[in-house]
């Protein structure tokens, strides 16, 4: 047969192209016409099921929110996106394709052809994903070289593109940043018993929401190229437990490789360490302390410990990873902090001995312990494959676009973490301590342990 014999000039009829619809959105095309039969043959019914369910819905949201949000909102957002904006149904989608130039007229039968939306998923307010499968003959790179105006088409911030198959792209369309305001340093609790280790304040979410993480029992990873607000991730936390430092139920190792950054903690630091082989001393004490508490907690038969003065929690603050594990100038002291930092990562929970560290390359090169962190936090990073190393697979499909973050002084601590139940990436910044807050803190902390200390004695030893 010849080619022209093969191929029709006349266009697939209506009939079939709605079955094809139908038969894709199979949800849609019962729910809709057996709610119109409902609505139809017995109205009263229908409006008081309707009422029903309303009702039900606002009343489980106001009596539970975060199961709402987790289970019910989710698909509200999807069907509003979807279904109700003029962004992705049928006539405005075909309209945006066109502006973005991804459209194709069918050779023989002049047939306008469309790129398809396969499933959208809009995980935040702030962010949706979009599954396409793109027309033959076109590349990821057309849809790159489209961003641009499709983010202008679907009036949203940003577009990326992210290749699946040989046809199948995702966009992850953000829409708005919700950060436009530097967050103030969190205020430092009167008491030690207003000290809730469960709700230690960080900053906010991309909700207005107050960002608190359980620090009773996680290690923190940090990630973000120079200039991302790293430090001010490091530093929020600590105005939170600044009376339970003040008190000595919290200790402070801090190492400092680069001999800056946590420098204006020193005086309230239970260990200080400038330097690299200062730091590898404190990370080998830190050990020590670790395996010691060990041994005592299995001496009294305890199996899990409750921060005192007693038996404190202690936090290893690790300013530059990468210094300490990776590309420090003497290998056999790196190997050492290596395998003391696992052994921490592993065991250092149920002594309370936790590590917090900033890095600002996550591959596993650079932090070989990069597992063992249980809390990750990611800001503007400086590569599409670094959200996935900090926060997980799938992470930046899902929207944490945090190679995408501008590269400005406006955004530093802004990033993601991972919502531990969901799994879905939310936007945060960290509060911001100035140099007069971080100060403030300081002389707080040393003027509590004043009061403290009719017993005398100083916490700090500083390690040359
Ligand atoms: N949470 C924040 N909110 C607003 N601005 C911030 C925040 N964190 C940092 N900044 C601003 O960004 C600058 C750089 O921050 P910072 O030094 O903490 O970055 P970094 O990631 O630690 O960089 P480096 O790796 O070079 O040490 C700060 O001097 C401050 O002006």
């Amino acid at each position: 047969m010849s080619e022209n014999h093969s191929k029709s000039k006349r266009k697939t009829g209506l009939e079939w192209k709605a079955a094809a619809w139908v038969g894709r959105h199979p949800l849609i095309t019962t729910t809709v016409p057996a709610l119109g039969y409902a609505a139809a043959t017995a109205p009263e019914v229908t409006a008081w099921a309707a009422g029903s369910t309303l009702a039900a819905a606002v009343a489980w949201g106001r009596a539970h929110p975060d199961s709402f949000d987790q289970l019910v909102l989710p698909h509200l957002r999807n069907l509003r996106r979807r279904w109700l904006s003029a962004t992705y149904t049928g006539p405005a989608w075909r309209r945006n394709m066109r502006e973005a130039n991804l459209v194709r007229e069918h050779p023989s039968t002049g047939e306008l052809l469309v790129p398809r939306i396969l499933r959208l998923r809009s995980y935040s307010s702030a962010v949706e994903t979009v599954w396409i499968k793109i027309l033959k003959g076109q590349t990821v790179k057309h849809w790159m070289d489209a961003a641009e105006v499709l983010a202008a088409c679907f009036n949203a911030e940003r577009v990326t593109v992210e290749k699946l198959a040989p046809r199948k792209i995702a966009l992850i369309v953000q829409r708005r940043e919700p950060f436009t305001y530097t967050i103030p340093a969190p205020e430092i609790p009167a008491t030690v018993e207003e000290v809730d280790l469960a709700r230690v304040h960080f900053g906010f979410d991309e909700f207005g929401r107050e960002w608190t993480e359980d620090m009773s029992d996680k290690h923190m990873l940090v990630s973000g190229a120079t200039g991302s607000g790293k430090n001010s991730v490091l530093w929020a936390p600590l105005f939170t437990l600044a009376p339970m430092i003040a008190e000595g139920s919290v200790r402070l190792w801090l190492c400092d490789p680069k001999q800056v950054e946590l420098n204006a903690a020193a005086p309230i630091a239970h260990r200080y360490a400038s330097g690299e082989e200062a730091s590898a001393e404190v990370v080998s004490e830190f050990l020590e302390d670790q395996q010691a508490t060990q041994a005592k907690l299995h001496e009294q038969g305890l199996r899990k410990f409750t921060p005192s003065v007693e038996t404190p929690l202690n936090i290893l603050i690790v300013d530059e990873l990468g210094a300490v594990l990776a590309y420090g100038s003497d290998r056999t002291r790196m190997m050492r902090n290596r395998q003391g930092m696992a052994l921490v990562g592993s065991q250092g929970r149920a002594t309370g001995h936790l590590m917090w560290g900033a890095v600002q390359e996550p591959t596993k090169d650079t932090v070989p312990v990069r597992d063992l962190f249980t809390l990750r936090i990611c800001l503007r990073v400086t590569a599409a494959v670094h959200p996935e190393m900090v926060l997980g697979d799938g992470a930046r499909m899902r929207g944490a676009l945090a190679d995408e973050i501008p590269n400005i002084p406006a955004t530093a601590g802004i990033g993601f973490k991972v919502a531990e139940r969901t799994r879905t990436p939310l936007r945060v910044r960290a509060a911001y301590a100035t140099d007069a807050d971080l100060e403030g803190l300081v002389k707080h902390v040393l003027a509590e342990r004043d009061g403290h200390e009719e017993q005398g004695g100083s916490h700090l030893r500083l390690v040359a």
